[in-house]
């Protein structure tokens, strides 16, 4: 009797291991044949691509350099996206629309469509996926590939489902969901993000569209650096440039980039000061608050600084939950990087330096003229490209609505 039950034993293993097992085969076959098939459409593809050369380098460049990057088919991004319904639409950027969508294996996904008719669409999209495709950071949006087809530009992006940084803290009835540790957390997020950028990644890289709406946040709230699609790259040696084309947001744009179209790693720094200002006070530093005398956010925190009450500047939800030192510290370290002239702003090395240690002393943030300034003119938080000459002043006209 002891024989027959365990032979009744070993039946029933059998009987529940065998079609388990044939699941588990089946289902490592299927994901081996949708890979096969994206890999055989993604050469499809090239073949199918466009004549113009400069489109050909780039798919050859993809496919020799990065295997994790995937080239899709124009119908599996209609498929995704449900032929870019509205309702997948998430929103729309300077470039273009941007897409949830979701692959045959469910993992989901943003689609970024690039506008045919922006007029640097394609040189910025070919920037935006060379440079990201090489990039590897947590704080920085992952790009999971692209398609080209015909007048057809598209990059997937993971998807990050918290929207936003400016949703929250630019929102009264959001605004306590990001509390002080939180955006603390945040705040060293990006800071390390743009460090990699800077300095860690392979190649240099200057952001030079810093904002709130391009800090994305993922199901914990950690910060994600997206829009790369401004980003210049620079040899080791070469750490900064110039341009007679302004890319940037009102706002957030270094004097000397808005003004003269130069850029460097010290014209992030200043948006990353901006944007430090922002988390702390919860307010834009451009739109059309008025802060005091002030049109906007710097003048108003100069202002409160000089006078000793930069306790004034924090969001009131935040007051009560961080210690007086650590905030006259944070609002220090933010105006050290929004200071007029780039030379006394400080690297992104000596800012995470700063916020992460407090035995790093702070010299006091000098003086700017633009205190002074009554800007009246400023008022979007889109990204805008401007002509620039070298000598003139272009930060005086509206941006086209959109
Ligand atoms: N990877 C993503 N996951 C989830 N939402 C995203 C993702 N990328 C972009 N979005 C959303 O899509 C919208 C448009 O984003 P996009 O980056 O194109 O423009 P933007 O940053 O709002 O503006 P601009 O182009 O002026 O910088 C935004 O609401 C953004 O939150």
């Amino acid at each position: 009797s002891l024989g027959r039950s365990s032979r009744k034993r070993a039946l029933l293993i059998i009987a529940v291991v065998a079609p388990l097992s044939s699941i588990l085969l089946c289902f490592i076959c299927s994901v081996v044949w949708m890979r096969r098939r994206r890999k055989g459409k993604a050469n499809l593809n090239n073949q199918a691509a466009t004549n113009r050369p400069e489109e050909d380098a780039l798919v050859w460049r993809l496919e020799e350099k990065s295997s994790e990057f995937t080239l899709f088919d124009f119908s599996e991004i209609l498929h995704a996206t449900h032929n870019f319904s509205k309702e997948n639409l998430l929103g729309r950027g300077g470039f273009g629309p941007v897409y949830k969508g979701q692959l045959p294996d469910e993992m989901e996904i943003a689609v970024k469509r690039l506008a045919s008719h922006s007029g640097q669409g394609f040189t910025e999209f070919k920037n935006e996926v060379e440079l990201i495709a090489k990039l590897q950071h947590n704080n920085l949006v992952k790009l999971l590939g692209c398609c080209i087809q015909g007048e057809e530009k598209v990059l997937v992006y993971e998807y990050l489902p918290n929207k936003s940084l400016d949703f929250f803290i630019f929102d009264a009835n959001r605004t306590t969901l990001v509390d002080w540790k939180k955006r603390r957390e945040i705040i060293e997020g990006i800071a390390q993000g743009l460090l990699y950028l800077h300095k860690h990644s392979r190649l240099r890289i200057i952001h030079r569209d810093l904002k709130a709406s391009n800090i994305l946040l993922d199901q914990d709230m950690n910060p994600k650096i997206s829009d790369f699609g401004l980003a210049k790259i620079f040899s080791s040696n070469d750490i900064e440039g110039s341009t007679k084309r302004v890319v940037g947001t009102y706002g957030y744009m270094a004097p000397e980039y808005a003004s003269e179209g130069i850029y460097s790693i010290k014209s992030d720094v200043f948006s990353f000061g901006v944007l430090l200002l922002e988390i702390l006070s919860g307010k834009r530093n451009s739109g059309f608050h008025q802060y005091g005398d002030f049109l906007n956010l710097l003048g108003y925190s100069w202002q409160l600084w000089e006078g000793g009450g930069w306790l004034e500047l924090l969001e009131v939800s935040i007051v009560k939950e961080i210690h007086t030192t650590e905030a006259r510290r944070y609002v220090n370290i933010a105006l050290m990087c929004v200071q007029e002239s780039a030379d006394d702003r400080p690297t992104m090395s000596e800012v995470v330096a700063m916020l992460t240690s407090e035995s790093v002393i702070l010299p006091e943030p000098n003086h700017p003229a633009y205190f002074n300034l009554r800007v009246s003119k400023v008022h979007e938080s889109t990204s805008v490209v401007v002509p620039c000459s070298n000598n003139d002043v272009t930060i005086t006209e509206e941006p086209d609505g959109r």
